[in-house]
């Protein structure tokens, strides 16, 4: 037999057993036979003995198919470079086209993904081209205005697969911050709401429980914890662009010596360069540290999670929210909605401010902030604990705080803190940093009936109060439970329904319009 038959049946033999394994899914086993094929047919070009147009295309597909089974595991950047190898040697093949397309609308590069697509239409793959065209131009439009409308997928009570997301950068850099290390910082004003940005996990792990993530015995948390460490680090090992943006992490040390990165960076468009291995030079020690300071759970109170209830509870890693600080009148809040973290203003911000978020209860007074900021890590010094820090030193106040603990009227504890702000001549912002602290004494007064035929007339209104608050510490589900409540007893006008509105976009942001908003609210707000 010819040698040049004998290697083409010899390829054929190779083809037939890395089809079987391809279509049994057997996908390491499937990338080990392509990789055979593509050796075979290397090393044969470079002989130079064989006519090599069939050998390159032989070649050209079986890096196309290697692509296709890396990137089934997730493997994307070797597989995209299989793509661009295969396009090297047939720069219209368009079934490489398509799955470098489809890569690259996994990793969220949307413009890049059109190209191949448009390209896969024009060189003959127009009908399986056409879904992913109409698809990734929807998704780099969303990308760009960061303009999400949840609206059916909410009005239909979460039902039915999560809304395809993309990924979007608002108006903000990375800058040094005077509240610790970097941060995050709005470049032009943004109206309460807006969406600031959207961003997919790194990686995620949950866990289905059946109350709060109390019912999450010790073990089921550690184990979840460890493969969500797990999970990061084989994210990290794929990708080098991910390894070098999360090895520059905060790990909490030190935080004014790191260096203050380039918003531009963690855009799904932006490339690094290969170093070769990414997984080497990844210390676990150092992972972990960093996980531990930036992970995100969903269960955080200033965290609307979207679907499924309350019945899981999962933690994540999301790069460019890492660098948002901790205030106790945050101006920020997130959303979790599948793997998505959209984060949205939850008051106005002016251009040059600080997004924020509040990593414990900002509803809750200064020691509890202060226990709660110890397991953080961190040493609160925003201007709320400033100010705090010295009025709770003082015998009057302190009195009213051992009061509220040890069981008094709530409605006497408002009345003893209204009248005494008002001996101290506590206004403005600095009233609502105290009614704040106080809340849970407000909330129990204005909900009982007692305590308000008793104290109403003498305290001041719940929408006074729930105004002075907001304009501390932005929007809250627990204000807007108490204004959504107050519109059911006592029926209200359209300024109450609009407040309402108004409050419901500061807690869960502009994702939904209006009609879909009252559904939000029915789902996450009532009982
Ligand atoms: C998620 S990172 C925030 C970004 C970080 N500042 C950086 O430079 O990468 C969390 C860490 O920031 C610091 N931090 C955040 N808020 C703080 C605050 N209010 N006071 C002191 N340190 C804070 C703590 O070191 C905390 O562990």
């Amino acid at each position: 037999m010819a040698a040049a038959e004998e290697l083409e049946e010899h390829l054929q033999e190779l083809r037939s057993k890395a089809t079987e394994l391809f279509l049994r899914e057997e996908w390491n086993a499937s990338i080990e036979a392509y990789s055979l094929i593509i050796t075979l047919c290397t090393q044969t070009l470079s002989h130079n003995s064989h006519p090599t147009q069939n050998l390159r295309r032989s070649l050209c597909i079986a890096l196309c198919n290697r692509a296709e089974a890396k990137s089934k595991l997730k493997n994307f950047h070797c597989a995209l470079q299989d793509c661009d190898h295969a396009l090297e040697l047939d720069a219209t093949h368009s079934k490489t086209l398509l799955c470098k397309g489809k890569i690259l609308l996994c990793l969220n590069r949307y413009s890049s993904a059109l190209e191949c697509f448009r390209s896969a239409a024009i060189d003959g793959n127009a009908e399986n081209a056409s879904g992913y065209l109409e698809r990734c131009k929807s998704l780099e439009l969303l990308s760009k205005t960061g303009c999400l409308d949840l609206s059916d997928w909410v009005s239909n009570g979460f039902k039915g697969k999560v809304p395809e997301l993309a990924e979007h950068i608002g108006a903000v850099e990375i800058r040094k911050s005077e509240i610790s290390g970097r941060g995050l910082f709005a470049t032009k004003n943004i109206d309460a709401g807006a969406l600031i940005l959207v961003t997919k996990a790194i990686a995620m792990e949950r866990s289905i429980i059946m109350g709060g993530v109390q019912d999450l015995c010790e073990d089921a948390q550690l184990a979840m914890w460890k493969n969500f460490i797990d999970k990061v680090f084989e994210v990290v090992g794929k990708c080098y662009k991910t390894k070098g943006l999360i090895t520059r992490l905060s790990c909490g040390e030190n935080e004014d010596e790191l260096e203050v990165l380039d918003v531009g960076l963690f855009r799904p468009e932006s490339v690094e360069k290969d170093d070769g291995d990414a997984v080497v030079g990844v210390d676990m020690v150092k992972l972990v540290g960093i996980l531990d300071v930036n992970s995100l759970t969903e269960d955080a109170v200033s965290a609307n999670v979207l679907t499924r209830g309350n019945d899981c509870y999962g933690v994540g890693l999301w790069l460019l929210p890492s660098f948002v600080n901790h205030s106790c009148v945050p101006n920020a809040r997130r959303l979790h909605v599948g793997d998505y973290l959209v984060v949205h203003a939850s008051k106005d911000l002016k251009a040059g401010e600080e997004v924020t978020f509040a990593y414990f209860d900002p509803l809750c007074g200064l020691s509890k902030r202060k226990e709660m900021s110890v397991n953080w890590g961190i040493h609160c010094k925003c201007k709320r604990c400033r100010f705090e820090g010295e009025v709770f030193s003082k015998q009057e106040i302190r009195e009213i705080e051992i009061g509220l603990e040890r069981g008094m009227d709530v409605g006497g504890v408002v009345f003893k803190l209204e009248e005494q702000m008002k001996r101290m001549k506590v206004r403005g912002k600095e009233k609502g940093y105290l009614r704040a602290s106080f809340w849970e004494a407000y909330s129990e007064a204005y909900r009982s009936e007692r305590a308000m035929k008793r104290w109403g007339r003498r305290i001041p209104t719940m929408e006074a109060v729930v105004d002075s608050i907001s304009d501390v510490v932005g929007g809250d589900h627990r204000l807007l439970k108490m204004m959504v409540e107050e519109l059911k007893k006592n029926g209200g006008g359209v300024v109450e329904r609009e407040k309402v509105f108004k409050m419901a976009r500061d807690v869960f942001g502009k994702v939904v319009k209006k009609q879909a908003m009252k559904t939000l609210l029915e789902l996450c707000i009532g009982d």
